[in-house]
């Protein structure tokens, strides 16, 4: 059992609620509201910011210096990959790399994106990676669900250009490289005196990345 799998376990409710949201079944099915998901893209692309400075700090708290290249191929991830999808798809609805930028960041952004960092800010590096394992792990699981749903991949799906993102052999390998980074890295540093924190951070990111989703349905 690795120990994303340990931590999913010990908060299953929480974890099936972020990763089978209404919203992401909707994209699954091409049926979410457009409004919905462009409101969620704009959002998202403000949390991967913050998002990139968690990674950021990771490089910061590394204990040696295999795990600050490890940090840094977060950050190159979300700055050279990740967000190119955002700009990409944005601009097919004409906006623009500086609306993104504009745009007001929401309460539920603020939420989630502060807590990881200040989770890391308190913590270690193993602090930190737990509260940043439901968004990687989370979202490459989704990706692969719903490539494998009938509509997920489908050119008639609205968001197949999404799905096919993040069940892409590039978004799959990160996630992997990032479970076995986490799995290194409690080797290390889990105890169980730890353990009960570690699963309460695990379980409030996923809590968050639920209320994430949600704040995008609202808007529709
Ligand atoms: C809210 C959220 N969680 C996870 C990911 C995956 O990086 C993302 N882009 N956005």
């Amino acid at each position: 059992m690795t120990f994303f799998d340990r931590l999913k376990a010990a908060s299953a409710a929480d974890w099936h609620s972020y990763v089978d949201h209404a919203f992401v079944r909707q994209m699954g099915e091409g049926t979410l509201p457009q409004p919905a998901f462009r409101h969620y893209l704009v959002q998202d692309y403000l949390f991967l910011i913050q998002f990139a400075r968690a990674y950021a700090l990771a490089i910061y708290k590394s204990p040696s210096l295999g795990d600050m290249r490890q940090a840094l191929a977060g950050v190159k991830a979300i700055l050279d990959m990740e967000m190119d999808l955002h700009v990409e798809l944005c601009a097919g609805w004409g906006l623009s790399r500086t609306d993104l930028e504009r745009a007001r960041e929401e309460r539920q952004t603020m939420a989630y994106t502060r807590f990881v960092l200040d989770a890391g800010g308190q913590g270690d590096l193993l602090d930190l990676m737990v509260a940043l394992a439901p968004c990687v792990l989370g979202y490459a699981e989704i990706g692969r669900r719903l490539a494998a749903t009938p509509r997920g991949l489908d050119p008639a799906n609205p968001y197949a250009r999404w799905v096919a993102e993040y069940s892409s052999e590039g978004y799959q390998e990160v996630a992997a490289g990032f479970a076995a980074w986490l799995d290194r890295i409690a080797a290390d540093y889990a105890t169980p005196a730890r353990q009960p924190r570690l699963e309460h951070l695990f379980a409030q990111a996923s809590v968050l990345e639920a209320d994430f989703w949600q704040m995008g349905l609202e808007a529709a």
